[in-house]
């Protein structure tokens, strides 16, 4: 077997020598489509209309346009008219902001994808030429004291009238006639300046309304938006659709509403109390001088409130009234102790008054929400609004406030998305928007650091300053109710609303992703085969940062090296440290993240800065290289008996020589594999055989395309599975066709097949016709997977391999990050081969007591399973 460098240096531990380095555990889940750079400013367009809005018509789509694109885009051929694409909530205290953004390019199907698309029945019917369409959700605050930032943020990015760029199909705006949707008391009272400013008019939608559209939305369409935060815990739920209602909604924004939620569009307000988050800033802004709710909340984190509440103890004498259950330390009285000393305000810390009153308010509601539940015999309990801000102290003080109520009975829970319910609800309120139809494996949600972060990186820069790192806090110093004595939430990390967070992404709208329908059981699926827990996390986050500068200077060369690459490249690395600093200090910030995760963070964010495919001189160079032993390797296969060669095949794909290396299969199931493919010769070959390809060069020149070469001796059918995206030296489905069409000019096998599978037009001209006499092939096909990252996720694939599914009946995984990291214990309903060579000692020792280079051929025959 020949050698293999075209390792990924990112991640292998090991290496050198003839070892096959494969990418090792660069995991992560590239949702292609959808993905690239977030950070410019799609073009959107909206044709204005007084009555009622067009419909985003999905049918039919497609991911679309050259996939090394940067912004691959979306398809939408039956899409002909305009979406809207923003709506409002303006509230007591802050605006929030909604829009969908969408990129206009024009390019055409590229012979190879409709020619597969043809073979595997996906095109029905003609169809020309559209404009290219992908969509994003977008979600930015602003405070409402602050509405002129609002009004010039929407100017400048032209949402009111279909966002900058917006290309020429979409013009003929009338700006008299636009109607923007827009809820919370502002849409009322703000109507005249948006007429006067923007020239737009505000469609009001009911608040209630929108509050709980939002949330049913939310609740049904992010997989991971609720969840319970205890005792310094954030635990993401899964949410049973077919087990939601009723709940009782709590949105804390100035003041509280609290709704009961029965279905769609079916709820009452039930209460409300005007203790609520404009309650708690404007208190805390005028006892402690406070410029900001964050500055503000961030004080607490460093309060003692016993100095200010008149706790149990201090009314008897120290003791416990252990008789109606209440412990020394409990609050007896908010701001009790003041009455009786001789203080000023200014005698008391500023840090304690504002821990006093958050607890003060957090209880407050969350026993009010309590009460509520026991009216109507309610268990679950959401909570949004931005009172919440995602402040781990917050929500641990109302989760304690609910269960200590309810002894346990009712649960709190808290939504990602928090604040922008309205908001939401609001956009949903278009009319057929379509957004109520896609499902939640049509969603990917991005986090990227936004479009304007170069530019204020170089502000910080100019002024000296780094980018800050999101500043951990330490733990509040409080006393507690009935033994809450002493919270365990951690400080919470305060970011600015300039660095993006929020904790909530970009969320990609994606109607080509197609769940696989080969799992055997896709509610259990879960893709990242370890749960990244503190130490785990630790331990990515070195080797993700050790290998940052390598990673920069190979996607700088990638882009010439220009000085334009530079300044990205930097602003690329601060990107992703400070994502890393933000996952280490909240591992579930971005909702429940994986390795597979963690590593699709890192192309994305690539992607974001406008690096297209930092690899690819790297993979040009190791293809030739590999293109140019691969006729000696077929002779020597050629020359062995099929028993040999299997099993030199199998071996090629895992790198090299394994016992050459004193490695170790680690499972080795390949008898069983050979026993079965050997059977194929008696008359039961299989049918069509999906070959998920990882690396560039050696990988897949002298690995998996020998053995798909086998295959389709065998009279199976090879579909070749690979990235839409690039993904560190990862194939891509754009370069496999021309990378088989090399191969086959050593090869009438590949030849045939790829010629029968479309892969190969008239690139063959002049290349000697030894095997005209043969019948034709069964055909060999690539088919782009729909995601651009090193690891597979199967919940979320594109709709090119879900047709290509159908007719499979053997899977092969291949590589650490699609059979390892991902997918080790995944069940399909057909027989399935994982092969991998574990270059990671941890994962070894972890996954299989093991070491270094072990390998895995793991085969699930489907009736043993
Ligand atoms: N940057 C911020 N500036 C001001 N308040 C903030 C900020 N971040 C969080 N908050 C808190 O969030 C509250 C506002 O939450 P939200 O936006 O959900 O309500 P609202 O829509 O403005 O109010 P209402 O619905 O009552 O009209 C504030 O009162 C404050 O407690
Ligand atoms: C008035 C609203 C609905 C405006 O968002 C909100 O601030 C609120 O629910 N306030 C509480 C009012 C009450 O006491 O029910
Ligand atoms: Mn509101």
């Amino acid at each position: 077997m020949a050698a293999n460098n075209n390792s990924d240096p990112i991640l292998d531990e090991g290496g050198g020598g003839g070892v096959k380095h494969e990418a090792a555990g660069e995991a992560g889940e590239g949702k292609g489509g959808g993905g690239g750079a977030a950070a410019t400013q799609a073009p959107a367009a909206m044709l204005p209309r007084s009555g009622s809005r067009p419909q985003l018509d999905l049918s039919g789509a497609a991911i679309h346009g050259n996939l090394e694109d940067r912004n691959p885009t979306i398809l939408l051929p039956n899409q002909s008219d305009d979406i809207s694409h923003l709506a409002l909530d303006i509230g007591g205290s802050l605006i929030k902001l909604v829009y969908f953004s969408r990129h206009a390019e024009h390019s055409s199907e590229d012979k190879r994808k409709l020619s597969t698309k043809r073979r595997l029945g996906m095109l029905n019917g003609g169809r020309r030429s559209y404009p290219v369409l992908g969509g994003r959700l977008h979600f930015v605050k602003f405070e409402t004291g602050k509405l002129n930032e609002c009004l010039d943020f929407i100017s400048s990015k032209q949402l009111h009238r279909g966002g900058v760029d917006s290309p020429s199909w979409c013009s003929g705006a009338q700006p008299d006639n636009i109607v923007i949707k827009a809820t919370g008391g502002g849409a009322f009272k703000y109507a005249d300046l948006f007429k006067e400013r923007l020239g737009v008019s505000l469609e009001k939608e009911d608040e209630m309304d929108c509050l709980v559209a939002g949330a049913n939305f939310l609740l049904k369409s992010i997989r991971h938006e609720a969840f319970t935060h205890m005792d310094g815990q954030k635990e993401y739920v899964q949410i049973d659709q077919n087990d939601l209602f009723p709940f009782l909604l709590v949105n804390v924004g100035s003041g509280v509403s609290i709704i009961k939620v029965d279905g769609h569009g079916k709820f009452q307000r039930v209460s409300g109390t005007n203790v609520g988050g404009g309650t708690y800033w404007g208190l805390g802004r005028l006892m402690t001088k406070c410029k900001s709710f964050d500055e503000l909340l961030e004080l607490s984190q460093r309060g003692d409130n016993s100095t200010i509440d008149m706790l149990v103890g201090d009314i008897y004498g120290g003791l416990d009234y252990s008789k109606i259950g209440l412990s020394a330390s409990t609050i007896a009285s908010s701001f009790g102790k003041t009455i009786s000393d001789d203080k000023e305000l200014s005698d008391y810390r500023p840090e304690d008054i504002s821990l006093s009153l958050l607890r003060m308010i957090s209880y407050n509601i969350g026993q009010i929400s309590y009460l509520n539940a026991l009216r109507y015999g309610l268990k679950r309990i959401f909570f949004g609004g931005f009172f919440i801000r995602g402040h781990a102290y917050t929500m641990d003080t109302i989760s304690f406030a609910v269960n200590f109520w309810s002894k346990g009975e009712a649960k709190a829970m808290f939504l990602r998305h928090e604040g922008f319910l309205g908001a939401l609800g609001a956009f949903m309120s278009y009319e057929k928007h379509g957004l109520d139809d896609l499902r939640i494996h049509h969603l990917v949600e991005r986090f990227p650091m936004g479009a304007p972060y170069i530019s204020w990186m170089e502000k910080f820069v100019q002024k000296g300053t780094q980018i800050t790192a999101p500043v951990p806090v330490g733990f509040p110093v409080t006393t507690g109710m009935g033994g809450f004595e002493r919270p365990t939430a951690k400080g919470d990390i305060l970011r600015s609303d300039a660095s993006a967070a929020l904790n909530v992404g970009v969320l990609h709208l994606v109607p080509t992703l197609d769940v696989f329908p080969l799992l055997e059981d896709p509610k259990m699926y879960e893709p990242n085969t370890i749960d990244l827990d503190l130490n785990e996390y630790k331990y990515w986050f070195k080797i993700l940062s050790d290998h940052l500068p390598d990673l920069v200077d190979k996607a700088v060369a990638s882009e010439g090296g220009t000085d334009d690459a530079k300044r990205r490249g930097d602003a690329f690395a601060h990107a992703f440290s400070a994502h890393l600093a933000r996952l280490m200090e909240e591992p579930a910030a971005y909702g429940k993240f994986g390795l597979a995760n963690l590593l699709e963070l890192r192309e994305e964010c690539l992607r974001e800065f406008q690096f297209v495919d930092a690899y690819v001189s790297i993979k040009q160079r190791e293809n030739e290289a590999s293109l140019a032993v691969l006729p000696d390797l077929l002779m020597e296969l050629d020359s062995m008996n099929e028993e040999a060669r299997l099993l030199a095949l199998i071996e090629g794909v895992l790198a090299a020589n394994i016992f050459d290396w004193g490695s170790r299969a680690c499972i080795d199931d390949f008898d069983m594999f050979k026993k079965r493919m050997l059977a194929d010769k008696k008359g039961q070959p299989y049918k069509r055989a999906l070959l998920f390809v990882d690396n560039s060069g050696a990988d897949v020149v002298l690995g998996m395309i020998p053995l798909a070469r086998e295959l389709l001796r065998n009279g199976t059918e090879v579909v070749l599975v690979a990235n839409s995206l690039p993904a560190l030296n990862d194939v891509t489905a754009n370069e496999l066709p021309g990378i088989v069409a090399e191969a086959a000019k050593h090869c009438g096998i590949l030849r045939k097949a790829a010629e029968a599978g479309g892969l190969i037009f008239d690139a063959m001209a002049g290349i000697q016709d030894d095997l005209k006499d043969e019948p034709v092939s069964v055909p060999l096909m690539v088919v782009e997977n729909g995601c651009g990252s090193p690891c597979i996720d199967f919940r979320q694939v594109s709709s090119e391999l879900a047709a290509a599914a159908k007719d499979a009946d053997l899977l092969i995984l291949e590589g650490m990050g699609r059979s390892l990291h991902t997918n080790l214990n995944a069940r399909f309903k057909c027989d399935t081969l994982k092969l991998a060579m574990v270059k990671n000692q941890r994962l070894a020792e972890k996954l299989f007591n093991g070491n270094i280079y072990d390998c895995i051929c793991k085969f699930e025959p489907v009736h043993l399973t």
